[in-house]
């Protein structure tokens, strides 16, 4: 591991630069690059098998891949997943994957393997103040609590690390949209007294917008678009964003788009 010049500013914690991941035949993401500033929430948005999740897996080097990683200016893209998670990368997988079998105070510390117990404690107690619905079942085993709560603990064990960068994998997935709006409102309050980065996977827009301050769209392993803040947060420049990468939308009346609430698009299956 070598320091490097990624000709990106001091505040860059992730840069990726010409990441392609395959398996086997073709890749399934051609050599994209985005960046990620220290204590910013940015998203990578697209359909179901854009390749989010492939990117998402081999920043935290779970997938092999080619292309480079640096994280705080140093060249990481020959480290082992453990080495990343060292550094403080930690990715929290699509689907929650919490162990079911275990208690959710036993999940937590999966997460805190390497740190001493008094830490350990704390972080803890950090994680069930932004938590309150966990914090009463820490005896509960993890599979009886409820998709939302599972997706907390799951974002709870993430913390447990003292993670720098932290990877989240559709944290909206198969939630209803009160949960959702639950678990988003609760990763806001986190990153801002946290001041943490992430790097967050979505395929709705209107989800994603609710933190980023900045995304990338990929389609079939390309980016096709990038949106700043001020798209983010408008309607209009996320509908127009929208038709330009993914042709959602042929024709879209402003009247209809004031009054429209998240949905989804029937051709692209991307949520608005
Ligand atoms: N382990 C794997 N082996 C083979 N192909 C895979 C593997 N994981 C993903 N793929 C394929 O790579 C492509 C990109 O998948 P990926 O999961 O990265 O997309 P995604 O944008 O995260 O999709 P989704 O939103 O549905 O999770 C898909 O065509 C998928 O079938």
């Amino acid at each position: 591991m070598h320091d490097i010049d990624t000709g990106s500013d001091s505040n860059t914690l992730l840069r990726v630069e010409g990441l392609t991941v395959r398996y086997g035949a073709g890749p399934v993401v051609h050599g994209i690059g985005l960046a990620v500033r220290t204590s910013t929430v940015v998203a990578l948005l697209g359909a179901n098998g854009a390749g989010k999740s492939s990117t998402l897996r081999a920043i935290a080097g779970l997938e092999p891949a080619q292309g480079q990683v640096f994280f705080d200016g140093q060249d990481i893209s020959s480290l082992s997943v453990a080495e990343r998670f060292k550094l403080g990368i930690v990715y929290v997988p699509e689907g929650r994957a919490i162990v079911t079998d275990l208690t959710v105070a036993e999940n937590l510390k999966l997460g805190s393997y390497f740190v001493d117990s008094a830490t350990r404690n704390k972080r803890e107690q950090m994680v069930m103040d932004f938590f309150p619905e966990i914090a009463n079942r820490r005896r509960s085993p993890a599979g009886l609590l409820s998709g939302g709560e599972q997706q907390m603990l799951a974002i709870g064990r993430g913390l447990m690390s003292g993670p720098r960068l932290i990877l989240l994998d559709e944290p909206s997935l198969g939630l209803a949209p009160l949960l959702v709006a639950r678990v988003y409102e609760r990763l806001a309050a986190i990153q801002k007294e946290q001041k943490l980065a992430a790097l967050l996977v979505e395929q709705s827009f209107h989800v994603a917008a609710k933190l980023a301050s900045h995304a990338w769209v990929l389609r079939h392993g390309h980016i096709v678009g990038e949106l700043d803040e001020a798209a983010l947060r408008s309607r209009e420049g996320r509908q127009a964003a929208i038709d330009a990468y993914l042709g959602a939308r042929k024709e879209t009346p402003a009247a209809d788009a004031s009054t429209r609430g998240a949905e989804q698009d029937p051709q692209s299956g991307v949520h608005v």
